[in-house]
Parts: C-alpha cells; structure tokens; sequence
C-alpha cells in the first residue's frame, strides 16, 4: 500500500538525474509504504543527452518507482543560451508551472524531492504545505561554503565577489584547511553566477526541511559536523542535514554498442593488476582541441597503459558531448596505432564498472564529486584535473585534505581564454605518480574504500541517516 507519495524533479544532468534515481532505489527498498514518481525533463535542443536519459530510464525498473514525462519546450531562439547554468534555471521555470499542476493533483503528497539546483521549486511545495527535500549531489564541505558564503552576505552584509577579491585564502568552516581563493567555484567568486542565482538557490537550501547529502561521514567529518555550528551559519538555524552516501550511479548505461563495450571490458580484464590509468572527465566536459593534442602525449610519454574516454563539444551550447565518429581526426597522427597495444581511445564507458576492474589503477579525472565517490568506493586513487563548476574545490579537498590525489592541475584556468594548456609534461608526471604502486595515497584510498562500503550497509552512518530521513518524511505526512 502506498501511503506516503514523493514527487522527485531533477533537471536532465546526468551526475544528478542518475544519482537521484539511485537514491529512490534503498529509500523504496527500506519502507514500501513509500512512492517516488519522478518527472523527467528533457532539453529541448539535444537528442543526444535525451537518447542518454531514455536509456537510464529505461534501465531503471523498480518496485514504487514511477517516471511522469513532462512536457518539452519547443526549440526556439529562447533556448540560444550559452550557459549551461542559466539554460538549466530557465528549463525549471519553464517546467514549474506543470509541476504545480501535477503536485496539486496528487492525493496523498508527502513532498518534493528536488536536487540543490531545483530550489525554485520549494514554492510549489509551500503553496501546497508539503515539505520539500533537497538532494545535494555533490560534498558536504562545498555545501558548507555555500552556507557560510551567503551567511555572511545575508547577515553581515559582505560582497562576497568583492570579499574573495582581496584575500589570498578563506578559512572556511567546513574545511580543516584554509581553501585558496584561486579554488573557490566561479559560482562564489563571479558576481554575474553568484548576485545572479547562486545566491538565491542557497538560501533556498535554508527552506527545505531537510538536505540529503551524497556523502558519508568518514569521509567529511570535519564538514557535516561544523553543520551544527550554528555560530558559522548565521542566525537562522539550517535543515537537518543527512549524509547517505555514497549514492553511486549503478546504471551503467552506455549508448554505445554493447558488442564496442564488451570488447573493451575483455581487453581490461586482461590487462594485469593496476596497469591501467583511466581517464574520463564526467557528463559535461570537452577539450579544446590543443589540449586534446597535449593528454595524448602525455599519456603516450608517460608509457602506462591506458583507456581513455574522450568526446567533442555537443552540438549546441547546453547539451551533452558527443562521441566522435572518427578519433582519428582528434588525435596527434599516428597515435592510435603507435599505443595500440597498450591503450584505447573510447566515447561513453560505464564508469563504475570500469572502475571496479582490478586492471585499473589510477583515474585522471575532473574531480565531479559521482566520480570522485565512486573513485574512493572502487579504491582507485585519483591524479586531479577540474574542469569546471565546484571541481577545484573537490581537487584541494582530495589532494590537500584527504590525501587521495595527486595533482595534475587544481584549478581550471586553462579553460579560460588565452590561458595557458595543461602540458603533455604535466599529464605525464600526473600519470607517473599516481601509477606508482606504493604510493602512500594508494593505501589510504584503499582505507577509505573499506569505509564507503561500511557506511551504506547495515548499522553503517550513511544507513542510519537514510533511516532518519525516511521516519522524518513519514513522520510529517503522518502529523
Ligand atoms: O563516460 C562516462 C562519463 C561519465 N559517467 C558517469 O557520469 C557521472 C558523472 O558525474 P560527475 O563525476 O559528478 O561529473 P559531471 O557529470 O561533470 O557532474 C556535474 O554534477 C556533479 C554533482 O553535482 C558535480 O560535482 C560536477 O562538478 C558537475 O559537473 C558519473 O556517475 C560517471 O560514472 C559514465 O558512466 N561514463
């Protein structure tokens, strides 16, 4: 009997959309008087990243679990936007009028399940006098920078573009280090993201009844308890806040032929134990064609075996990267059949099961904080390399914080224009150093490792987090 009913909406991002969808699955499994029907948004200008999430859909089949589709925007001019940021804010708007139809019609409503960019859908959840839960798809030490950051803009009336400016470092509450400006996310230190609407969605966390946060408590202890250190976060008091992770993505949908896939997982599972540094930059990113030329020396220099997931741009500012048609035009001549037989060059791979292999035994990666979880879940130690967003800040975490990385780069400068690329040099010491098998950082991951596994099961934090997050739903709908 399902007696306590939960709308989910997630914009189409694949790091948040398939997290979600994974969280749905023990919160379901642990009490079936439970129901989450998630309405699925599509882009209007990208077949490509639909085919994706048809896919993860599709692949996504459980007890309680419903999908509603809602309508998608024609593609008109109104869509030419060329951040990704906006794009997503601009499809919510357009999509919350819907949900406000759909949430007042559902009998029974025990609230909205959104993600920490959703936040404007909390109206439609206090409209209607639900509560709303919000999943934070990324670290509890990055939501405690957003908090403590629109605290002090809020309360003691700091700039906080203006405050970042002049210092050199900012100690943080959720941070055990003092963070470098230089890593905060241009979310915090661009007035155009920040005044905009980053501001605005994190006050928005302060009106949930709860925020669900992909992480565990071995993992950033420092940070989820400064989250009851009222002093750091201003006057009124936050949600409770409940650490479940990690939420890994299980799907592993690959739209690519699974005949392409399969040939490329028998290749790594004949490769011996941690010979293998794997590279993949998450959902979102692409190169610039330069910097393309310069990871294919690096890697080709530094002489390990590789597998390495590569795509283009999407089509339209917006969308999802595409695979290439033909690598070869991509990379430095003659480099796929000089590394043939110790590497491969592939569009979209089922992450976590590449990561699970035993043949893998570093990952360069852009520090998105799924693959940075499901890194630390497979106990694969990371060589950073952010891109974009709050990557930089997960990079100084795992390098400087935790001691799992090694740093190829931890900032994204060179994504700016006229900034300098990240050398075939620095790719090739990055590799070396993660791949040396006796690394100190190698032994702590693997500590690590052991402990996201215990956290989830039975009698494990992010266990009993989850279950006070299913007693705090079913005991406010009950009331
Ligand atoms: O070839 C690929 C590439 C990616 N993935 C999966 O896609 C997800 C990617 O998520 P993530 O590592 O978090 O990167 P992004 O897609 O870049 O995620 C966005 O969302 C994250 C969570 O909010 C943020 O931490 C990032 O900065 C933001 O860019 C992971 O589960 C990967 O396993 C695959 O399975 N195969």
């Amino acid at each position: 009997m399902e007696k306590f009913k939960l709308l989910m909406m997630v914009p189409p991002l694949m790091g948040h959309l398939a997290q979600a969808l994974e969280l749905a699955k023990p919160m379901l499994a642990r009490n079936n008087q439970l129901s989450i029907t998630a309405l699925i948004m599509e882009l209007p200008i990208d077949p490509h990243g639909t085919a994706r999430i048809q896919s993860l859909i599709a692949a996504t089949n459980v007890e309680g679990l419903h999908f509603h589709h809602l309508p998608t925007p024609e593609d008109t001019s109104d869509w030419n936007i060329t951040h990704r940021g906006l794009f997503t804010l601009k499809l919510l708007e357009y999509q919350k009028p819907h949900v406000r139809e759909i949430a007042s019609k559902t009998q029974k409503l025990s609230g909205l399940l959104i993600d920490l960019v959703s936040t404007t859908m909390i109206d439609v959840a206090d409209e209607l006098g639900v509560p709303t839960y919000l999943f934070f798809t990324s670290g509890a030490a990055f939501l405690g920078l957003m908090l403590h950051l629109q605290t002090l803009e809020d309360e003691q009336n700091q700039d906080i573009p203006d405050l970042v400016k002049g210092e050199s470092h900012l100690i943080l509450p959720s941070f055990a280090k003092p963070v470098p400006i230089g890593v905060l996310p241009a979310a915090a230190t661009q007035k155009e993201y920040w005044s905009t609407f980053v501001l605005k969605m994190t006050r928005g966390y302060r009106r949930a009844k709860g925020i669900i946060v992909n992480t565990f408590s071995d993992l950033e202890s420092n940070a989820i308890s400064s989250f009851s250190l009222d002093s750091y976060y201003g006057k009124s008091s936050l949600p409770p806040i409940f650490p479940v992770g990690p939420i890994l993505n299980r799907s592993q949908i690959h739209p690519q032929s699974s005949e392409d896939c399969s040939a490329m997982m028998k290749w790594l599972d004949c490769q011996p134990k941690n010979s293998v540094v794997f590279l993949c930059f998450g959902s979102l990113a692409t190169f610039h064609p330069d910097q393309v030329q310069e990871i294919a020396y690096g890697i080709e220099r530094s002489g390990h075996r590789f597998l390495w997931v590569l795509r283009q741009p999407p089509v339209k500012e917006g969308g999802f990267p595409r695979d290439y048609e033909n690598l070869e035009l991509a990379l430095p001549e003659g480099f796929l059949d000089r590394t043939a037989s110790i590497g491969k060059v592939v569009g979209w791979v089922p992450q976590l099961a590449v990561l699970s292999r035993s043949a893998v035994g570093a990952f360069v990666s852009h520090c998105g904080w799924n693959s940075t979880l499901e890194s630390i879940f497979c106990g694969v130690p990371i060589a950073t390399w952010p891109v974009q967003a709050e990557q930089q800040l997960n990079a100084f975490q795992l390098v400087r914080e935790l001691g799992i990385a090694v740093e190829i780069s931890l900032d994204y400068n060179q994504q700016k224009e006229n900034q300098a690329l990240v050398r075939a040099e620095q790719v090739e010491k990055g590799i070396r150093e993660i791949m040396d098998v006796e690394n100190e950082v190698r032994i702590r991951v693997k500590e690590f490792s052991e402990k996201s596994r215990l956290a989830t099961k039975e009698g494990g934090s992010s266990y009993f987090a989850l279950g006070n997050l299913i007693q705090d739903i079913c005991s406010r709908s009950s009331a």
